[in-house]
């Protein structure tokens, strides 16, 4: 005979479920929903109830099969189950102090970064080729999979590479920097390597069915940008283009939204045709304007240093001050600078 559930365990472990993450689509199934319908959701790339509470019916109407009424009924069980209204300061004040961050194997960028990568957030590299950003992505890749404790963030990592630039070599050197099993790391990093913008979006589709199924603590893009300059080219194509970008980065804010992982995008710069005359102007802006400034929660600057380093500079962030930190590119990844500075 099965014992009775002490009602308090139940209560700790119901807290515990939500706690502990996301909950699958196919719990809306609970609710009343089609075992047919939750498949064509997650098909639609919506693997959460999480990513269902939050898309507009407009959006869920878009996806085949999926009537008027359907949608309002699948809306009115997924708010249900996830909490979309107000909430104290308090509240949000302790949960922030819980957020993670992840170290970028720097001492002086996780301190202006406030401690490390934040999760739950999108953080923007930009700068000129060899500043570091490809670098400061596959520091990352490995440190996210650290124990808290030493500044990870407890979970895999999911990279899209656009530009080939992916090399497992330099992180098994991280590996090794930090006392981890090699073969175990690249096991933990899931990488896909993106043909074109297209191809780019409809990753993130099957990223986010992946982190609905284990433990992510980072999700990697570089660079975010590279196939929208050869995809869309020329001013005609400039609204297509910011419009595939926004819907890219939505899509982006979701999963970070939605599964708690850190996000990192990369990006180029491109020389300012306006406005770099003014005296203390930057001539080189990153591309995306207005659409990836508003996307990415911190925004960093990277630019070459004396000798070997590199510097990076908060340009925007919601509660960072504006700072800069020096850093250095290491057979072993992102580090320190040498004390010569060179
Ligand atoms: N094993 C290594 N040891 C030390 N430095 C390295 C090593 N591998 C690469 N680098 C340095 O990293 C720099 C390139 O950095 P990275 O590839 O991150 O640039 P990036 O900013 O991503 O540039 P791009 O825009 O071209 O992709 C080069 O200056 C190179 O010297």
């Amino acid at each position: 005979m099965s014992q009775e559930q002490d009602p308090d365990m139940i209560e700790e472990e119901d807290e515990e479920a939500l706690i502990s993450g996301p909950l699958l689509v196919a719990k809306l199934q609970e609710a009343g929903i089609s075992a047919s319908d939750t498949k064509k959701l997650q098909d639609a790339g919506l693997n959460t109830i999480e990513a269902v509470a939050f898309t507009p019916k407009k959006t869920l109407l878009t996806i085949k099969g999926i009537s008027e009424a359907k949608a309002d009924k699948i809306l009115t069980e997924a708010c249900k189950l996830v909490p979309m209204g107000f909430t104290t300061a308090t509240e949000i004040h302790s949960r922030r102090s819980e957020l993670v961050h992840i170290t970028t194997g720097a001492t002086g960028l996780d301190t202006i970064l406030g401690g490390g990568i934040e999760t739950g957030a999108i953080t923007e590299l930009y700068g000129e080729f060899r500043t570091g950003k490809s670098q400061i992505c596959h520091t990352l890749a490995v440190t996210c999979q650290l124990p808290i404790s030493m500044g990870g963030g407890e979970g895999k990592c999911l990279y899209i590479d656009t530009e080939g630039t992916f090399r497992p070599a330099r992180m098994l050197a991280v590996a090794e920097r930090y006392g981890l099993n090699g073969e175990e790391v690249l096991d933990n990093i899931a990488y896909a390597r993106a043909y074109n913008a297209e191809h780019q979006l409809s990753l993130l589709i099957q990223a986010s069915a992946m982190m609905a199924e284990s433990r992510f603590a980072l999700l990697i893009v570089d660079s975010c940008t590279s196939l929208y300059r050869t995809d869309f080219s020329g001013r005609g194509e400039l609204s297509a283009r910011q419009m595939h970008l926004a819907k890219f980065l939505r899509m982006l804010m979701r999963l970070s939204d939605e599964f708690g992982v850190a996000v990192v995008v990369t990006n180029q710069v491109v020389a300012q045709v306006d406005g770099a005359m003014f005296a203390g102007a930057d001539p080189k802006k990153p591309i995306g304007g207005n659409i990836m400034a508003h996307a990415s929660t911190t925004r960093l600057s990277l630019r070459k240093g004396r000798g070997a380093t590199r510097v990076a500079k908060i340009v925007d962030s919601p509660e960072l001050p504006e700072a800069e930190a020096v850093y250095s590119i290491n057979a072993d990844g992102i580090g320190e600078p040498l004390e010569d500075g060179s």
